[in-house]
């Protein structure tokens, strides 16, 4: 059992004038294109809600044949837009609009490919557990991930009652957080819930990260107030007799905001649309580095470097440092990576011709 989405307006479901103005250029086809939100995939089939309430959705093929790579290809959050004069379910999508932002990373194994992970979403609550296994360059990566994606990041800190002392962690993690907030809070106690909560604005969306276990369900069902996530999302046991979350589901919180709540993520290998700007996040060493006497400064052995500097008087912290200096040559290697990838440019020509002849048939 859900909340009803409220679909009196499809505003409260997140659209906003940057999607209307998408739509009104769609021009004569805008009739044919009925916005309405992904809030779940499975196995290639969709659930999106819009005015007429939560239908099942299909890729129409031509949009499966057109994507350069699967970035584009619609996730959760993402606004389509359908065949509502289809008449049966499932309706075709035939239209995905540009994001306003989205969590990316390079997808997992060998290919040098990007995987979005949700869409559209203001916020982004990276959660952590204060306990043994918090670790703070995880928590650096998502931050940057995140700014990155164009989302607003927010580290929470949860299990609060199984940490006597939370401080020492706070302020080690304060370091790499940036101008991100930081909220402690407890999913057992109630602590920090209301922090959270006044993040949740009627038709913002929230988005959940954070490795398996640290209690991003926990904290979903205190914003719900209740066990109905619980009981809504499809849940699988896995060999140890615990739950977790399988899939990635948009739904509605009391107040009006939507909640994506996502699979326990470990690990998360960068992606970057620009490789050759400096990691998001690091407003420190970018501050610093400015100030370095060449612009094109390394910070290896250059004189007059700044970062070299801070690093040798302590104002920098070497970890701080290394961290960056790994971003960036991840950065670096994907860009390489990305120039040589063939398929990619065979895809994009493709792509190109199939334009030019849909343009020649209408002319
Ligand atoms: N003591 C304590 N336990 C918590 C807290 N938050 C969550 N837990 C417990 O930690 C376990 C994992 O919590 P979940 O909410 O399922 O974790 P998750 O991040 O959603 O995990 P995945 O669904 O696998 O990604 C559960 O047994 C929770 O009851 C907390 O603040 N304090
Ligand atoms: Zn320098």
């Amino acid at each position: 059992m859900h909340l009803e989405y409220d679909v009196s307006s499809i505003s409260h479901l997140g659209w906003t004038p940057f999607f209307e103005s998408q739509h009104s250029q769609l021009g004569e086809r805008r009739e044919n294109v009925t916005p309405a939100r992904v809030v779940l995939s499975t196995r290639g089939f969709l659930h999106v809600v819009g005015s007429q309430g939560v239908k099942r959705a299909v890729l129409a093929g031509r949009l499966r044949h057109e994507a350069v790579d699967e970035s584009e290809l619609p996730v959760v959050g993402d606004w389509v837009g359908v065949r509502s004069d289809a008449g049966s379910e499932p309706l075709p999508v035939v239209h995905v609009f540009s994001r306003t932002s989205a969590l990316i990373r390079k997808e997992a194994g060998r290919r040098t490919q990007p995987q979005v992970l949700v869409a559209n979403v203001n916020t982004v609550l990276i959660v952590s557990a204060l306990t043994a296994e918090l670790n703070v360059r995880r928590i650096e990566r998502f931050v940057s991930t995140v700014l990155e994606g164009g989302a607003t990041p927010v580290i929470v800190l949860n299990k609060a009652d199984l940490c006597t002392d939370p401080e020492p962690l706070f302020h080690a993690v304060r370091k790499v957080a940036g101008s991100a907030q930081m909220i402690i809070s407890s999913a057992a106690t109630g602590e920090g819930i209301d922090s959270v909560r006044a993040l949740a604005r009627r038709g913002e969306t929230l988005a959940l990260v954070g490795a398996s276990g640290v209690g991003k369900s926990a904290i979903t069902n205190c914003l719900l107030e209740s066990e109905r996530q619980r009981e809504s999302a499809v849940r699988a046991s896995d060999e140890r007799g615990r739950h977790t979350t399988t899939h990635r589901e948009l739904f509605v919180l009391p107040g009006g905001a939507l909640l994506i709540d996502t699979p326990g993520l470990r690990e998360l290998s960068l992606w970057t649309e620009d490789p050759s700007a400096s990691p998001r996040g690091f407003d420190d060493v970018d501050a610093l580095a400015q100030r370095c006497k060449f612009h094109d400064c390394t910070h290896e052995n250059e004189p007059g470097c700044a970062v070299q500097r801070a690093l040798s008087s302590g104002r920098l912290a070497e970890d701080r440092f290394q961290s960056w200096r790994k971003l960036q040559a991840e950065q670096r290697w994907l860009e390489a990576r990305r120039d040589g990838d063939a398929a990619r440019q065979k895809k994009q020509r493709e792509r190109m011709l199939c334009k030019l002849q849909r343009q020649m048939k209408k002319g």
